[in-house]
C-alpha cells in the first residue's frame, strides 16, 4: 500500500521550516538563496537531468532515489513561487475520469 500522506507530511515541514527557521535547513537554504526562485528552479533543472539520465539506465534504485530528489525540489519550487502543493493535488484529482 502506497502512504501518499508523505506529501502532505513532507509539504507541511517545508512550509513549518520557512515560519520557523532552525539553524540549518536546507530547505531554508534554497528557499531564502540570494538567487530567489531561480535557485530552487536551478534545482528543478538539474534533478530532471539527473532522473532523465537515471531512466535511460538499468539502476531501479538510482530511478527512484533521483525520481525523490526531483520531487522534492519541485516541492520546494512550488512553495517558493507560492504555489499550495494542495492546489497541485486538487488538480490531479478534478483530472481523474
Ligand atoms: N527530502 C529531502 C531531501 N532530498 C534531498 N535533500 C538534500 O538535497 C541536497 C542536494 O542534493 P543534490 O541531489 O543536489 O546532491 P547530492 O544528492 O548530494 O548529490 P548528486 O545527486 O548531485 O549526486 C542534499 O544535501 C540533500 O540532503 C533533502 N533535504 C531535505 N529533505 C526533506 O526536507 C526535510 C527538511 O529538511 P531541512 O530543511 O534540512 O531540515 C527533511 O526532513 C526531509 O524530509
Amino acid at each position: 500500500m502506497m502512504n501518499t500522506c508523505v506529501f502532505e507530511e513532507l509539504w507541511n515541514v517545508i512550509c513549518d521550516r520557512m515560519e520557523n527557521p532552525p539553524e540549518k535547513s536546507y530547505v531554508v537554504d534554497i528557499l531564502t538563496h540570494r538567487k530567489g526562485i531561480d535557485k530552487a528552479l536551478e534545482k528543478v533543472g538539474e534533478e530532471s537531468t539527473e532522473f532523465i539520465i537515471a531512466a535511460k539506465n538499468d539502476d531501479y534504485d538510482q530511478k527512484v532515489y533521483e525520481a525523490a530528489d526531483l520531487i522534492f525540489h519541485l516541492m520546494l519550487a512550488l512553495k517558493g513561487c507560492n504555489v499550495n502543493f494542495s492546489d497541485v493535488i486538487a488538480e490531479l484529482e478534478r483530472r481523474r475520469n
